[in-house]
């Protein structure tokens, strides 16, 4: 139930506008609201009034505390800042995403029937396999986020150079050699999106490596491939055992791959394997190493070349624009897909429910500057122009035929 005790706090104390319930996951709510002050939008989480025992406050700590430390990689939300209600209610502040999530958008696109196309998949993953990547590799100690699944994905519908995803919730995310948030036994994560180390049942927190994060990474590119989800298309047996990948070029994928992926159904099958291989240490050693796989294949000459297409407007809102470097670009952004016709397909995972659209971004890769010498216009300092020689002629003699005249004029005379 939404709070009327925090929406009077965020209107009347706060002085925002524009307040309203963005969403609720099981911990709390998320609001929107607009800082008038700085003329800026905020997404501001706080707990569910029935869940402020201990347990929950430390995980809410925990996210505020993970967001501190890694908030400042463009693909993680940025948090803004943690604040109190006179009652005692910790808030949270961070950036406002306005184009929905992942999920929505996998719902949306199960409407049409069509699949996401691997530069799509490409486009929207890379910012988070590089987030997952800062986290594991590059922070220390290093962060575990234990909950990588496309609801806390966020995107933005106008990223310009943004990155077009960003990643969210970390309320059940651990530091390395931090102490356990859950109790042992419990299942961490969500089971769809969860690595098959935990063998499918209860397991210590600890359990979960970065591996474990990429893993899901892999889970949510096949989702967006073939709109289905793994785990559906497997007996709960296999789930929970030794996981096999379905043929993507078999005939119950047939309708639902984009063209272009189709085209390349087995190299997309190769790269999944090994993503999703059951033993951790077979699988690729970071998320990045991943995207480039595929981002390989969408560059191959099986793949359909992609289009040239025109500089993408810049996003008016920037609430990275601290930390971002102005160089900072990302991938080309996808084509629509080809001949996407509705099939009336839904796949079983993705009940059609979302009203978020999230619109194919533009592409932020400048055109190609035209040399010079291909151009065809002119230039300054090209080879300086041609002498009129056949005119020089002709005013020389035009001079010599009036100097001519006027002497034969003058003789006469004389
Ligand atoms: N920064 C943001 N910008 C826009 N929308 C957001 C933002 N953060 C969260 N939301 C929305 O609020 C919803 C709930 O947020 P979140 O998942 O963080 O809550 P939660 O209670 O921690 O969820 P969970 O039960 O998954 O842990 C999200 O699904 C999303 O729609």
């Amino acid at each position: 139930m939404t709070s009327s005790y925090f929406v009077e706090w965020l209107t009347q104390h706060k002085r925002y506008t524009t307040v309203y319930l963005l969403g609720e996951g099981g911990m709390g709510q998320v609001f929107h609201a607009t800082d008038p002050d700085l003329s800026r939008e905020l997404a501001v989480k706080v707990l569910l009034d029935d869940v402020r025992d201990e347990a929950s406050r430390a995980r809410f700590h925990n996210e505020m505390k993970a967001l501190t430390r890694i908030g400042s990689h463009p693909g993680v939300v940025q948090f803004y800042s943690k604040e109190s209600t006179p009652r005692g209610d910790d808030v949270m502040v961070m950036a406002f995403i306005d184009g929905g999530t992942l999920a929505h958008a996998i719902k949306d696109r199960a409407r049409t029937g069509r699949g996401f196309t691997v530069k799509e998949v490409v486009y929207f993953l890379r910012p988070i396999a590089s987030a997952l990547d800062y986290m594991h590799h590059e922070l220390h100690p290093g962060w575990v986020h234990r909950d990588v699944k496309p609801a806390n994905i966020l995107l933005r519908k106008n990223p310009g150079s943004l990155p077009p995803a960003v990643l969210s919730d970390f309320g059940i995310s651990i530091e390395e050699g931090q102490s356990r948030l859950t109790k042992i036994g419990h299942i961490v994560g969500t089971e769809k999106y969860l690595a098959p180390e935990n063998k499918g049942h209860a397991y210590g927190d600890d359990d979960l490596s970065a591996r474990a994060d990429d893993y899901s990474l892999a889970l949510i590119a096949f989702e967006m491939l073939t709109l289905h989800h793994l785990k559906d298309t497997m007996p709960r047996s296999e789930w929970r055992g030794e996981r096999r990948l379905p043929e993507l070029s078999s005939a119950a994928f047939s309708d639902v791959l984009a063209p272009d992926t189709a085209a390349v159904a087995s190299q997309v099958q190769d790269v999944l394997s090994k993503a999703l291989d059951s033993v951790p240490m077979q699988r690729y050693s970071t998320a990045e190493e991943f995207i480039q796989a595929l981002e390989k294949i969408s560059n191959s000459s099986s793949f359909a070349a992609p289009q040239k297409s025109p500089t993408a407007p810049q996003s008016p809102r920037s609430e990275h624009t601290a930390h971002t470097t102005p160089t900072q670009k990302w991938p080309e952004p996808p084509r629509p897909t080809e001949n996407m016709q509705p099939t009336g397909f839904v796949a079983p995972s993705n009940p059609i429910s979302s009203t978020a659209h999230v619109r194919p971004s533009t592409p932020v890769t400048p055109p190609t500057p035209i040399p010079p010498q291909q151009s065809g216009v002119p230039s300054a300092l090209s080879a300086p122009p041609k002498k009129d020689n056949g005119n020089a002629l002709i005013i020389t003699a035009t001079v010599v035929v009036i100097i001519l005249i006027f002497l034969v004029t003058w003789a006469i005379v004389a």
